[in-house]
């Protein structure tokens, strides 16, 4: 028989990590790992409702707001805010933490309204008005983006630019589907392992997985299972890779021997499905300006049994270049994995969509495109950069693809089933030269990447 969860000790972690996000800005998941470190007694159910709830408000924070009556939430008209770790956080609201998370729990059937009231010591009555016919009062707006703001729990501007882009039908599609949680997805770790053995291997230690849709090095596992503990990861047979992540290390086309450089490696993802591609030969370079990141891609490269990748920090501006001489030139492939708005990741990072400006994907845009210009130099003649990044816009997509194009010289454009393969492409529906990962099509996080070749 399952424990019964001790509600007030799971309330009291849930406020804890909010108050952390809200009033003081930390990121969601920096705020639950320090208080669920500190509280030992919660079991293992309770903390994964924690963890649930804690993203769950975050989710659908808006949409709470607004049935309270606090429109101008989603509107971002932020009041201004609070320094804080993690970047900015959004000022006092004026609906109470502890109403939003009664609210959260009437709204998604977790309690009665009046029982979620109870819980949390407010009045019920301002849980049962705020929630009176909500989903009519929602259906009832007369503008599209605050409709679709409110439904989906986003800021205005998001919604708006969804449906600018997409129309109204594909942008509720999307927004809908980065609301949902991601699946459990592995990339196989074919240094040590193949897909099939992994999936025997897991069976054994009672995960049941089953094969993703378009990566080939991919498993979906069943259940949200702690998957770092299993022994077939601490015996580095996978890493936990969203299968997006995997098509776009996949468009590389990374192979042995070659001289492989990841621009923006970070904690290594990318860097270690490339490695496997290149079956541990030649030479994969991971570049990052972040000492902490890169430090955890070695940590991860010696696990995944990966010894041709070497890190190199490298200075954040154009002093970059002077640093990377010896590369100039040298390389069949560079991916410039390029830092982003993140709105493509939202069903991980419930979070980012409030403290993301208006301005953001401009501004990450600009960076971007000096990112691309920065690195293309690398490439040998014949071989290839990938520019991807893991958000859903145009500006931060297609709009430096297409600058990328122009300002680029002695670079084409490749097509997706260049990159590919036909039939991959055709499967994904990517006919044309870019590759625009969605939740709602593809099962996948957002994600988007565009190939140039360079002249012979
Ligand atoms: C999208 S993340 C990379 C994710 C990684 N490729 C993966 O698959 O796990 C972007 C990375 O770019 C790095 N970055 C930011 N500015 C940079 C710069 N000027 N040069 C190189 N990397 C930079 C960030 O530190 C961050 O790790």
């Amino acid at each position: 028989m399952p424990r019964p969860l001790r509600h007030d000790l799971v309330d009291a972690a849930t406020l804890e990590v909010n108050g952390l996000v809200r009033e003081q800005g930390w990121l969601a998941d920096r705020a639950l790992e320090r208080v669920l470190r500190r509280e030992s007694r919660l079991y293992a159910s309770e903390r994964r409702a924690v963890a649930e709830a804690v993203y769950g408000l975050l989710r659908r924070e808006g949409q709470l707001r607004w049935l309270a009556g606090e429109t101008a939430f989603i509107r971002g008209n932020p009041a201004p805010a609070p320094a804080g770790r993690g970047g900015p956080g959004r000022a006092a609201a004026s609906v109470e933490p502890a109403t939003l998370y009664a609210l959260f729990l009437a709204r998604t059937g977790a309690a009665a309204p009046e029982a979620a009231a109870k819980r949390l010591g407010v009045p019920a009555r301002i849980v049962t008005e705020a929630l009176d016919r909500a989903d009519a009062r929602i259906a009832a707006v007369a503008d599209p983006a605050e409709r679709l703001a409110v439904e989906a729990s986003l800021p205005r501007w998001l919604a708006e630019r969804f449906l600018d882009e997409l129309g109204a039908e594909e942008a509720r599609a999307l927004a809908l589907a980065l609301n949902q949680r991601a699946p459990l997805t592995v990339r196989t770790n074919l240094l040590k392992t193949t897909r099939d053995a992994l999936r025997a291997r897991l069976a054994e230690e009672g995960v049941a997985a089953a094969p993703t849709r378009f990566s080939p090095w991919g498993l979906t596992l069943d259940g949200h299972e702690n998957a770092f503990q299993l022994p077939a990861f601490q015996d580095g047979l996978f890493e936990i890779q969203d299968e997006g992540s995997q098509l776009l290390a996949l468009a590389v086309g990374a192979r042995p021997g070659w001289t492989v450089v990841d621009a923006c490696a970070g904690a290594g993802g990318k860097s270690l499905a490339l490695a496997a591609e290149m079956h541990g030969k030649g030479s994969l370079v991971a570049l990052d300006v972040d000492e902490e990141r890169l430090a955890e891609a070695k940590r991860r490269a010696r696990r995944a049994g990966v010894h041709n990748l070497r890190s190199r920090l490298i200075p954040e501006g154009a002093a970059a270049a002077e640093a990377l001489a010896d590369l100039a030139g040298k390389c069949e492939r560079v991916l410039v994995d390029a830092p982003c708005s993140g709105i493509g990741a939202l069903r991980r990072k419930p979070d980012a969509r409030w403290r993301l400006t208006p301005e953001d994907p401009a501004r990450f845009a600009r960076l971007q495109a000096e990112l691309v210009a920065r690195f293309a130099p690398l490439v040998k003649p014949g071989g290839r950069l990938v520019y991807a990044t893991c958000a859903v816009g145009r500006i931060e997509n297609e709009g430096v693809a297409e600058l990328a194009a122009r300002s680029l010289e002695g670079f084409e454009r490749m097509s997706v089933a260049a990159m590919l393969g036909t039939e991959l492409a055709a499967a994904l529906g990517a006919g044309g030269d870019a590759l625009s990962l969605l939740p709602h099509r593809h099962g996948t996080d957002g994600f988007f990447c565009a190939g140039f070749q360079r002249a012979r």
